[in-house]
């Protein structure tokens, strides 16, 4: 068997959950990291981390805790990434990379950027990937495999800092793509922000029913299931995502307000062959992606 070249000696994960623990044990699988250390708020957390052999030491210090790392994966919440960032910085050798998977990519760059002194490169990213479960206990090694990673470079963005990130992704078995700051969190705001926030509201009002004395969630098949998954994800991380993203956010909430507003006006007037043409035209749209 032919040894793996180890892209990355020592990376630093700060917020050892979903993302940042599945991309450490993907890594480790994959044969390509030498030592993982771990940095996050919670002392459990972190020793579930070490437990699960996601990481292979921890430290509460940030500014320890990223002394002599090559790569810093930033993966705690979307508006704590500048704050965090402000505290380890100091720690960090000349030539480190850092990297994220941050939901939403305009407003983290425009906090972060600015921060960084000459020599620290910093490489924005996003893994097209998770679940609706948190902390290290829910990361998994596959989370990555034959997922999209998007990167958004800028004119500030390092190449070399860009091509060992790439090559990180690609190890887990992701395909890396790459677009503007701009493309990604309109993108994002249609096919991942916008669904979330239509599952909130349905579980919300939905739950909120009150005609019966009992509970009509209980009633809940594959259907509503199938479609509310993703409204028990975590709420910090969903609150950030809807702040730091609200133009694109609020722009798909009204494309979708308009369609929303078409399916009821047709049900009102009981226009058949438009609610049948509406569901056609779905069924193709969705069937396509499967
Ligand atoms: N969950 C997903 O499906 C998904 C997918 C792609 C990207 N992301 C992004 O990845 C990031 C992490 O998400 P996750 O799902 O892994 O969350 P998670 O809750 O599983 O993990 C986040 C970790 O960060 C820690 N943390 C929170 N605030 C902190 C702080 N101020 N300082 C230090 N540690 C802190 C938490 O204790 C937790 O261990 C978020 O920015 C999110 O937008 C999530
Ligand atoms: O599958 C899920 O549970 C997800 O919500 C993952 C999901 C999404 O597809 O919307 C959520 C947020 C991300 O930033 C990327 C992926």
């Amino acid at each position: 068997m032919t040894a793996k070249t180890v892209l990355i000696p020592r990376l630093t994960i700060i917020g050892v959950g979903l993302i940042g623990g599945s991309l450490a044990l993907a890594l480790k699988e994959a044969g390509v990291v030498g030592e993982v250390i771990g940095c996050g708020r919670g002392k459990p957390n972190l020793e579930k981390a070490l437990e699960l052999g996601i990481i292979d030491s921890y430290k509460r210090d940030p500014q320890e805790a990223v002394s002599g790392a090559d790569v810093v994966f930033l993966a705690t919440p979307v508006k704590t990434l500048a704050t965090v960032t402000q505290r380890f910085l100091p720690g960090l050798k000349p030539g480190a990379i850092i990297t994220d998977g941050g939901s939403v990519k305009g407003a983290v760059v425009r906090a972060i950027e600015p921060l960084l002194p000459d020599g620290i490169h910093f490489v924005p990213g996003h893994p097209i990937a998770g679940t609706e479960n948190s902390g290290a206990e829910a990361a998994f090694s596959t989370l990555y495999h034959g997922k999209r990673c998007i990167l958004t470079p800028t004119e500030n963005t390092a190449s070399n800092a860009l091509a060992l990130v790439r090559q990180m992704w690609s190890a887990v078995g992701s395909d890396v793509v790459q677009m503007s700051l701009e493309k990604h969190d309109k993108v994002l705001a249609a096919i991942s922000h916008l669904p979330h926030m239509v599952a909130y509201a349905l579980v919300n009002a939905v739950g909120s029913y009150d005609h019966y004395e009992e509970n009509i969630l209980e009633y809940s098949a594959g259907g509503f299931r199938d479609f509310t998954r993703i409204a028990s994800s975590d709420p910090t991380m969903w609150r950030d995502i809807a702040e730091t993203n609200r133009d694109a956010l609020l722009e798909m909430m009204e494309q979708f307000d308009v369609f929303f507003a078409e399916l009821k006006a047709d049900i009102v007037a009981g226009n058949s062959d438009k609610l049948f043409d509406f569901f056609q035209r779905s069924k193709q749209l969705r069937d396509a992606i499967l």
